[in-house]
């Protein structure tokens, strides 16, 4: 160990889990498990925006900022700038961990978790990835031959770490989400009536225009039906403008701080397929119409949603064949016949991993 004191048999460990929600959500709840069992965590975040305003809820646990890394999708000048940027974080996060005394690290996924993860190897820190995705991305792939354990979200993902010792943990939901408030207090809270089927939307971190006005259109079909949307912060004005007045059943919310109470209050979700939101659903037993993200990497969120599909817990649409038509006799089909929804959200449940933050935990205390 480097660095501060400690008490015997506390461990002092890394989470770097930076650049989206997606990373960001699964490593808050590790570090909230971590802090339980009494270990001491720091978590290293991006600079960027959407990781402050996702954090900024977590007041008692100790955040550090490195710089967000993107690595460009193809050979070319541009790898100059990103050796140049990746070799910079990784001499601040040798500094950072150094400073903390650090005993492991765990990369949650993303190029931003590489160098924290390489650092910590350098030091001498257990090391593991986490990754939460069917078709696991490159940069956890790259980082698994620095890791003592790869663990795993979808037991999908195991086939592309071969050389690797592979545990399926699951995905870690946050604590907010292990215990959601009642349906009634939900609905109260979000000023909806809890006797009237409700559809969560969900658009993911990045783009969803298509998605949000096709939401808009299905929501003017079925006035007995409520809606919740979160259209992300750059969408929202012009969803708002195309929704126009519906008397309260159709909230629109930019970027939503409290998933508990929106959850508790919902029958069906219509989403893109990023894996933190389906360790979530499936967690909570959710039915769900997945409409991947069509520009994902290696199209991988089909790859997600297919998991769901194959497992009935889910209907899979590609954006490009959707309408709003389809969209409203899907959800009519879920929502009006109870049996369906009842048996998607059961197969939905049956995927969820309840222990998955014990488990991430378990392997990290172990050693
Ligand atoms: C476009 C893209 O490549 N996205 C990837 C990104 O996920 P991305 O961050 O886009 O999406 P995820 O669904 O994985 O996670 C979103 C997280 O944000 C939370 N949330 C969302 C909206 C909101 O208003 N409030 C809120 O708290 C959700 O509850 C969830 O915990 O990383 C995931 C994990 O590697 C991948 O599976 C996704 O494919």
């Amino acid at each position: 160990m480097v660095g501060g004191e400690k008490m015997e048999n506390q461990k002092k460990v890394i989470v770097a889990c930076g650049g989206t929600g997606g990373h960001l959500f699964p490593g808050v709840a590790v570090a909230q498990e971590l802090k339980q069992r009494g270990h001491e965590v720091k978590l290293l975040i991006s600079e960027k925006k959407v990781d402050a305003e996702a954090s900024k809820k977590y007041g008692d646990l100790d955040f550090a900022t490195v710089p967000a890394i993107a690595k460009p999708a193809t050979l070319s000048l541009k790898m100059i700038p990103f050796l140049w940027k990746f070799w910079k974080t990784k001499a601040k996060c040798t500094q950072i961990l150094k400073d903390f005394g650090v005993d492991a690290v765990i990369g949650m996924g993303g190029f931003t978790s590489m160098p924290p993860v390489i650092a910590g190897k350098k030091l001498g820190a257990k090391t593991y990835v986490h990754d939460s995705n069917a078709l696991p991305g490159k940069a956890n792939r790259m980082t698994a031959r620095w890791c003592d354990a790869v663990l795993l979200g979808l037991e999908a993902a195991k086939e592309y770490f071969g050389g690797n010792k592979v545990e399926i943990t699951g995905t870690p939901v946050r604590e907010e989400l292990q215990n959601i408030p009642s349906r009634e207090e939900a609905a109260k809270k979000l000023d909806l009536d809890p006797a009237k089927k409700t559809v969560l939307v969900m658009g993911g971190s990045q783009g969803a225009k298509n998605l949000n006005s096709l939401v808009v259109e299905a929501s003017k079909a079925m006035p007995d039906i409520q809606f919740i949307q979160i259209t992300g912060n750059l969408d929202h004005d012009r969803v708002k403008d195309e929704l126009g007045d519906t008397g309260g059943r159709h909230k629109l919310i930019a970027f939503c701080d409290d998933m508990a109470s929106v959850y508790a209050v919902t029958d069906v979700v219509v989403m893109r397929s990023g894996a933190s939101s389906l360790s979530e659903i499936s967690y909570l037993g959710l039915a769900s119409i997945l409409v991947p993200y069509p520009y994902a990497a290696d199209d991988h969120q089909t790859k997600n949603a297919e998991v769901f599909e194959k497992a009935e817990a889910a209907l899979l649409r590609q954006e490009r064949e959707l309408d709003a038509g389809m969209l409203v006799a899907d959800l009519s089909s879920i929502l009006l016949e109870t049996e369906k929804l009842v048996n998607m959200s059961a197969a939905s449940a049956a995927l969820g991993v309840k222990d998955a933050a014990k488990r991430v935990c378990n392997v990290i205390e172990k050693g």
